[in-house]
C-alpha cells in the first residue's frame, strides 16, 4: 500500500489515498503499527483523503498514533492540502495557486488555501467555548471555562478551555521550557473534568503578539507542533487579555501564524506543510 509522509512543522503524519472508498483504508490498530517509530513508519497520526460530502470536495479523517480519531487536526489539514495538491496534478489537473479545498471533518467544514509562496492558510471555523462545547465540567454547561483552577500533580493551575472541533486545556507560564510535560500530559489528558480527554498547551507570552507553546496531544504525547492547539492558545490569550488577536506562536518545531477574526469569529492558521518522504507499506 503506497504512502506519502508529510509535516507541518514537525507534526508528522502518514497520508493514504483513499479516494476511491468511503471507509479508511487500514483500521485504528494498524494505524498504531504504522505510526510505530521502531517497527512501522513512524508518525504523530495517519490521515485519509476520502471523497466529499454534500458540497466538499474531499472528506478528512485521521487516527491518532494511540489508534483514537480526533475531530480536526490543523496541522494534518495543512499537509492534506499540499497531498491533495500533488494527487490532481498527478491526475493532470494541478489546482493554480491561490487554490481553497472545501473538506469535510468531524468538526464540520474546513477550508485550507494553498498559497502562492507554498504555505498553507487555513479557515479553522469558530472557536467553541462553552463547557459543554469542550467538553468539561470544570465550569456549568453553559458557562464558558476563563482561568479556572484546576488541581494536577499537587500544583493548582489557572486553565482555560477551548474547543477547535478537537478539546484543548490551556494554561499560562512563566518559562515554557521548565514544563515537565511528559510528567504533567499524561496527567491533563487523562483528568477526569474532561470525558474525551484534553490536549494540553503550556503558553509562555513573550510579547502580546508572539506567544511561546509547548504541547502535549491527546493520543499522541509531545509533539513538535499542533496546529489546532495554537488556534486554541491564541483564543484563550485574549479571552485572558494577554495577547492580540493576531500573533505569531512560536512552537518547538516552528512557527504559525494565527489569526482570531473579531470580523466573523473564526480563527485563521498560516504555516507550511512538507513531503518527507514516500513510500509503500508491506
Ligand atoms: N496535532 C494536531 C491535532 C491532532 C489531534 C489531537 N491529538 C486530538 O486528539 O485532538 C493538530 O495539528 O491540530
Amino acid at each position: 500500500m503506497e504512502f506519502s509522509k508529510y509535516h507541518g512543522l514537525g507534526n508528522d503524519f502518514v497520508l493514504v489515498d483513499n479516494r476511491h472508498q468511503v471507509e479508511p483504508v487500514i483500521s485504528p490498530e494498524m494505524a498504531v503499527q504504522w505510526c510505530d517509530r521502531h517497527f512501522g513508519i513512524g508518525a504523530d497520526g495517519v490521515i485519509f483523503a476520502l471523497p466529499g460530502q454534500g458540497d466538499t470536495d474531499y472528506t478528512m479523517r485521521i487516527y491518532n498514533s494511540d489508534g483514537s480519531e480526533p475531530e480536526m487536526c490543523g496541522n494534518g489539514i495543512r499537509c492534506m492540502a499540499k497531498f491533495l495538491e500533488t494527487l490532481e496534478a498527478a491526475d493532470g489537473k494541478a489546482p493554480q495557486a491561490p487554490h481553497t479545498y472545501r473538506i469535510h471533518t468531524l468538526a464540520g467544514l474546513i477550508s485550507p488555501t494553498l498559497q502562492p509562496d507554498g504555505q498553507v492558510t487555513v479557515d479553522m471555523g469558530p472557536p467553541y467555548l462553552l463547557a459543554r462545547e469542550i467538553p468539561t465540567t470544570l465550569a456549568a454547561a453553559e458557562q464558558k471555562v476563563v482561568a479556572v483552577p484546576l488541581t494536577v500533580a499537587e500544583q493548582t493551575w489557572d486553565v482555560t478551555c477551548v474547543s477547535m472541533g478537537n478539546p484543548h486545556c490551556i494554561t499560562f507560564v512563566e518559562d515554557v521550557e521548565a514544563i515537565a510535560l511528559e510528567n504533567l500530559g499524561p496527567q491533563f489528558e487523562h483528568h477526569s473534568v474532561f470525558p474525551q480527554r484534553i490536549n494540553t498547551e503550556f503558553i509562555q507570552v513573550v510579547r502580546p503578539d508572539y506567544l511561546k507553546m509547548r504541547v502535549w496531544e491527546r493520543g499522541a504525547g509531545i509533539t513538535l507542533a499542533c496546529g489546532t492547539g495554537a488556534c486554541a492558545s491564541l483564543v484563550a490569550g485574549v479571552l485572558n487579555g494577554v495577547c492580540d488577536r493576531a500573533a505569531t506562536v512560536e512552537l518547538p518545531g516552528g512557527p504559525l501564524y494565527i489569526e482570531w477574526s473579531a470580523a466573523d469569529n473564526r480563527v485563521y492558521m498560516t504555516g507550511p506543510a512538507e513531503l518527507a518522504f514516500t513510500g509503500t507499506r508491506a
